[in-house]
């Protein structure tokens, strides 16, 4: 039974499936410390937070068994994916299911400081009748300037359109075919501080993004510029931003985010009669609060059930298309991972792994991760396909990746070698349509071999008689033999003998077996 613990008051609607899941236990809590967490975390398999939670890698590091941390919203800032990755925990977020409840926010937040909604809300409440004060502007014929134009930022943009804005986007990844699709003028963040009348933010927080609207931004704005951050705390300069309403460049500000959460009661910005504030409401609806809940519990039934998943922010995103070639050969991928990190001795020092055939078109960073995870297993505690690229790395593991289009007789081929200090070994797989995975080579010999169960590998000089003798032994010592393979190069020469047996054999066995005359080595292994 995999135990969930739930925090910040995710939506129970959202999370119906794990309640209805059999294999399920939730548990909700709230306002946990990072102390309380560290005390408790070791029972869960997976935790699911919003945005309070702050998930430290003192929290991650005192549980042995957590699978997986699902962000129900879209930032990830509260968790540390290092942490996480460096431990093998999946990190997942809910990246679609609060867009429009953010954007909805935004552009009730831009109409809000247009026409300083919650000011004259405030003294009508307290019985004064002042219509002179609040005179607003028009967001007609008006320019935005949209910086970040993902999910969010486009959606804004679109809405914008609407209302008879012009909009000038900035994104790095932002095309003029995206840009002329969504109707916006690509432009610079210069551009934006230079000609918009409403500036509206959208990237995550990165050192890029920090302050990225800070003094020298608001000295080239146009005077009366009004600002939104509906995004991160941080990516505004809040004193420079206080400063520039002071010298009357900016007219009005309106800030759902801080760089300090929840801001403390002297904020600078708690008292400016031109700064509205709401406390991080931009996902809080009803409706995103379900789509976030509902995409991330479907998510981590998936991982706890090691099940494909998407969505994971500690790996990278593999587009479906790509996941529907790649994922029959995941296994084939880890099992000639876990056959070599079995027989091969001494300390990895690097990996060669060579794809063909039909693989040669396909993006294969998500099969290198199972196979490298594979040959790891056996060797480092802990290792999955989220931190196998991570362990090799800080070892310091060279991992080259080839690809060629000659397979021998093979539609698709991987072929992977790994060099220690004392040896190389290598091993090529194949996927058989209606067969399955096969090992069709062992260093420079071919072979056809089931990956699975319990291997046998005997390397031995090609003499009269060896087969019998190692049948014999096993057979005495009731090893029955499934499966039986031999391979050499030249008659006379060096050849190797793989077996499959019923049951593994015994230490004592495997001792007898190193003994017989002509064996060079016996190795068993279990896929
Ligand atoms: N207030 C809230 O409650 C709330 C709710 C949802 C999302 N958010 C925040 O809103 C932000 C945007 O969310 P989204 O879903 O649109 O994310 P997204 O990933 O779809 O879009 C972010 C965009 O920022 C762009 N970007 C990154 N670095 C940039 C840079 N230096 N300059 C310009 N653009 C840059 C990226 O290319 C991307 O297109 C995130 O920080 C998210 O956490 C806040
Ligand atoms: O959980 C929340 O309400 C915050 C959501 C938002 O900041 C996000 O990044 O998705």
């Amino acid at each position: 039974m995999f135990k969930v613990l739930v925090m910040d008051g995710i939506s129970d609607m959202g999370i119906q499936m794990l309640y209805d899941a059999d294999d399920v236990a939730v548990e909700k809590k709230n306002g946990l410390s990072e102390d309380e967490l560290v005390a408790i975390i070791g029972e869960y398999d997976a935790l699911l937070v919003r945005s309070q939670t702050k998930v430290t890698d003192r929290i991650m590091s005192a549980s042995s068994k957590l699978k997986v941390v699902g962000r129900a919203g879209v930032g990830v800032d509260n968790i540390d994916l290092e942490a996480a990755t460096k431990r093998g925990i999946v990190v997942i977020n809910a990246p679609d299911g609060n867009t429009i409840a953010t954007c909805e926010l935004t552009f009730a937040m831009m109409m809000a400081v247009a026409r300083s909604i919650p000011q004259a809300y405030k003294k009508t409440v307290s019985g004064e009748w002042d219509r002179k004060t609040f005179v607003g502007v028009e967001l007609r014929n008006k320019v935005l300037g949209v910086v970040g134009m993902g999910r969010i930022g486009s959606e804004v943009a679109k809405r914008a359109k609407v209302f008879g804005m012009d909009v000038i986007g900035y994104d790095p990844f932002l095309t003029e075919d995206r840009a002329e699709k969504i109707g916006v003028k690509l432009g610079s963040v210069e551009d934006i501080c230079r000609n918009a009348d409403f500036i509206t933010v959208h990237t995550p927080l990165t050192n890029e993004t920090r302050h990225m609207i800070a003094r020298p931004q608001f000295e080239i704005m146009r005077k009366g510029v009004r600002i939104i951050n509906c995004a991160r705390g941080g990516i505004i300069d809040e004193k420079a931003l206080v400063e520039a309403i002071a010298e009357g460049i900016v007219a009005g500000a309106a800030f759902d985010v801080y760089e300090q959460e929840p801001p403390t009661s002297d904020h600078p910005f708690l008292n400016n009669p031109k700064i509205i504030v709401t406390p991080h409401l931009g996902a809080s609806t009803i409706e995103a609060q379900e789509n976030v809940a509902i995409d991330v519990s479907e998510e981590v039934l998936h991982i706890l059930r090691d099940e494909p998943f998407k969505n994971a922010v500690n790996i990278p995103p593999v587009p479906a298309s790509v996941m529907h070639k790649l994922q029959p050969y995941f296994n084939l991928g880890d099992k000639i991972g876990l056959f070599l990190g079995q027989i091969v001795d001494g300390a990895v020092q690097e990996i060669v792994i060579n794809f063909s055939g039909e693989l040669m078109d396909v993006d294969i960073s998500p099969l290198t991760r199972y196979i490298v995870k594979g040959i790891f297993t056996n060797k480092l505690e802990g290792v999955n396909i989220i931190n196998a690229m991570h362990f090799a790395k800080t070892r310091g593991i060279n991992i080259t990746v080839q690809k060629s289009s000659a397979s021998k007789s093979f539609t698709n081929l991987v072929s992977v070698t790994v060099k220690t200090q004392k040896e190389e070994k290598t091993v090529a797989g194949t996927l058989l349509t209606g067969y399955g995975e096969r090992i069709v080579q062992l260093d420079q010999y071919p072979v056809d071999i089931p990956p699975e169960g319990n291997l046998l590998l005997i390397s031995h000089n090609d003499k009269p008689g060896i087969v019998g003798k190692v049948g014999t032994l096993l057979g005495t010592n009731d090893v029955n033999i499934a499966t039986m393979q031999v391979g050499r190069k030249v008659i006379g020469g060096s050849a190797v003998m793989i077996l499959t047996t019923d049951k593994p054999a015994s230490q004592d066995v495997m001792e007898q077996l190193a003994k017989l005359p002509d064996l060079t080595n016996v190795k068993q292994l279990t896929i």
